[in-house]
């Protein structure tokens, strides 16, 4: 399953939505919707312990997480529209920063920061972009995660474009990723058909 699109109907309601002409309040919170969304598919698989807690009647049987720390990774700019979301589902987590800025005339991406925080191998990494689309960007997010030692490493997008979805299985197959919808292709800009537009400048409200 390297690169998912999920089927869950909330998801496909809501990228429907978010696909609509409208305000930067609508794509902020449909995009903040989503992410709440795809965190809760991605961590599906996190495994459980029994413990106990104090409640009204004595000591009850409760089920916690086990032994899961999770850093969220933002790629800047339009990441960062899907880290309240995200963080709204793991209040705990970790927050590390990644800048990548594609290139307008290239499409290849040009990392400009770095902000890692905690022991990455001892963590899982949920990286944050509304878009996959040559997957340079994600790419080269991935490999500065590997670099510092991440070993379980997952993508959450918006939109994917098959062109990303291979470059990004073929550089990266351990990696998995869950995203909203897999549209048909890129256009000859780089940019997703039919897309989302710029997600950064909707989001940011820059244009
Ligand atoms: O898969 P790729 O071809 O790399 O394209 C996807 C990248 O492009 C956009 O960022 P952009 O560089 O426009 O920066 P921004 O978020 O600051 O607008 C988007 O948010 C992804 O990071
Ligand atoms: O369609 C696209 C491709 C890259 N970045 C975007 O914001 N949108
Ligand atoms: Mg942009």
């Amino acid at each position: 399953m390297p690169v998912l699109a999920v089927p869950h109907p909330l998801i496909r309601h809501k990228v429907g939505l978010l696909r609509e002409e409208g305000s930067t309040k609508k794509f902020r919170e449909l995009t903040g919707e989503i992410a709440r969304l795809l965190v809760y598919e991605a961590t599906a698989d996190f495994p459980l312990e029994p413990a106990t807690v104090t409640g009204w009647c004595g000591e009850i049987p409760v089920e916690r997480i086990a032994g899961r720390k999770v850093t969220l990774v933002p790629i800047l700019r339009a990441g960062l529209g899907m880290l309240d979301g995200a963080l709204d589902m793991i209040p705990n987590a970790k927050v590390s920063v990644v800048g990548v800025a594609r290139n307008h005339e290239t499409l290849q991406p040009e990392p400009y920061v770095d902000r890692f925080v905690g022991h990455l191998d001892e963590r899982t990494a949920l990286i944050l972009d509304p878009m996959l689309a040559t997957g340079g960007s994600m790419i080269a997010t991935v490999d500065m995660l590997k670099a510092r030692g991440c070993r379980d490493i997952r993508a959450l997008v918006l939109v994917a474009a098959p062109e990303g979805i291979a470059a990004l299985e073929k550089a990266h197959p351990d990696v998995r990723c869950w995203t909203a919808a897999i549209d048909s292709h890129l256009n000859a800009d780089g940019y997703i058909l039919p897309g989302l537009g710029d997600a950064g400048d909707r989001i940011f409200g820059t244009r």
